[in-house]
């Protein structure tokens, strides 16, 4: 990792930059993605997963019988730890779905909101360098409880056609069955504009890599919903004298081996801490199977030395990382500090891995400086708010003449006419 040393704040929004992929026109590329499965539908789905996925794709739908094996494939202990993590990620948003009370805002004028369920939804589980089940519950479960009707799930195949047990149980303990074996920017525009085989869908949903995110974009930009920006993941830790160099080489590590568009960084105000870190790095890294991934990111990663807590959480704000871990004393008192980050972990013992599987809260994070305007997936991205509105002869009489009075000033005759013409009756 590059060592900065107290880099000055007018060079803090370019080193918040995340490092880009070499990958000229990578807007045209997935442009042209887009475009040959809109016009070309399944045949251009099997021509990409052939070129990418390497694989000659017959039927795109994952069959019950796949569905049967996976489930014998997958052991007694993942399939237990499978359903603590649904427990926890349940009851974390189940608390999220919240009915609001209607509102007296004049006598007569009553207003409430309430959530409806978005119909149809598309889940992208990522599988590409590592099979994401665990993507499935952070999509699936605030999905289920917001009682969205459909649900149809997309992920790569491997060589040979498959995917992996652990993401068909993982599906099919929730209820799935839409599972389409499509990875990458085709799969997002199968879901935008539906295929002979996959339907389009309403909103689609999940993390990806640098050919899945700017499809989301781009299908956005044609009127497509999308949950947010959920690119390479990224860390941020933030440490005094009182953390563990282990611990937080351990935490750099665990997104550094995400793959190599990751970005991992670390400030400190305790300078001695610079270098243990990097000691325990060497050290963990060796001992990695995805050792040359996290090396690559670790490269394209920096630590940064700090005159005090406050300034490496002003820089942590400017940065907004994914996630963001407090390995500093007291750690609940900087809270109110924190202005942007996806998901934030306090103290020693909140690894950051723990929220990627199972301590509740939601792992689809808005990446590459986004949690500045975004939030992560929860049940609201589920749902739509609609208001509603009950308005008596008595409420009218007290909101009429505002409403006239507005129209009037907009020029808009039309709308103080749909009130005068009501009150005349009233007053009749
Ligand atoms: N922000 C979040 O909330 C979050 C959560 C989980 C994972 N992630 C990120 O998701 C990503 C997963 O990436 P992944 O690659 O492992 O899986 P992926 O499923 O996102 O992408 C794999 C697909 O990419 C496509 N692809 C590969 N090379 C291509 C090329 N040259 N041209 C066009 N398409 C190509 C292929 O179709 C392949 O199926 C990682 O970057 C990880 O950090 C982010
Ligand atoms: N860290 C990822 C979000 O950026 C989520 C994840 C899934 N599995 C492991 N990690
Ligand atoms: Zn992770």
């Amino acid at each position: 990792m590059k060592y900065l040393n107290n880099t000055p704040r007018s060079e803090w929004q370019i080193l918040a930059k995340r490092p880009v992929i070499e990958k000229r026109n990578l807007d045209d590329i997935v442009n042209n993605i887009i475009d040959k499965v809109r016009i070309m539908g399944d045949v251009a789905l099997r021509e990409f997963t052939l070129e990418f996925d390497e694989f000659n794709l017959g039927e795109l739908k994952v069959s019950p019988a796949e569905i049967e094996k996976a489930k014998s494939q997958v052991s007694e202990e993942l399939k237990q730890a499978i359903s603590v993590a649904y427990n926890n990620i349940y009851k974390f948003h189940a608390f999220q779905k919240v009915t609001e009370i209607p509102v007296e805002t004049m006598e007569g004028i009553t207003c409430w909101r309430k959530n409806v369920a978005i119909e149809n939804v598309g889940l992208y589980i990522p599988g590409g360098s590592a099979p994401l089940f665990s993507t499935i519950l952070m999509l699936a479960i605030p999905a289920q409880i917001a009682g969205c009707k459909n649900i149809v799930l997309c992920t790569p195949c491997d060589q040979n056609g498959t995917i992996n047990p652990a993401v068909l149980y993982t599906a099919s303990f929730l209820g799935i069955n839409q599972i389409y074996k499509i990875g990458g920017a085709q799969a997002v525009a199968a879901l935008a504009y539906g295929t002979e085989s996959i339907p389009k869908v309403d909103k689609i949903f999940g993390p990806g890599n640098q050919f899945v995110t700017k499809a989301k974009e781009l299908v956005q930009k044609n009127g497509i919903a999308i949950d947010l920006p959920a690119g390479p993941s990224e860390v941020l830790v933030i440490a005094d004298k009182n953390a563990d160099a282990e611990f937080i080489a351990a935490d750099l590590l665990s997104q550094a081996e995400h793959g190599t568009d990751s970005q991992v960084v670390f400030t400190t105000n305790y300078e001695p801490l610079i270098e243990q870190v990097n000691l325990a790095l060497e050290k963990q890294l060796s001992t990695l199977p995805r050792a040359g991934l996290a090396k690559k990111t670790l490269e394209n990663s920096f630590s940064v030395l700090f005159n005090s807590v406050d300034e490496c959480i002003d820089f942590s704000n400017v940065y907004a990382p994914e996630h963001l871990i407090l390995a500093i004393e007291n750690p609940t008192e900087y809270c109110d500090k924190i202005l942007n980050a996806g998901s934030v972990f306090l103290g020693n013992y909140a690894c950051e891995s723990a929220g990627d599987y199972a301590s509740g809260t939601n792992h689809t994070l808005p990446t590459n400086g986004y949690a500045k305007s975004y939030s992560g997936v929860s049940y609201d991205s589920f749902v739509k708010k609609i208001t509603f509105q009950k308005i008596t002869p008595r409420g009218l009489q007290n909101i009429g003449a505002t409403v006239e009075i507005m129209a009037q000033a907009e020029q808009l005759t039309a709308h103080k006419n749909a009130v005068s013409i009501r009150l005349k009756k009233i007053n009749n």
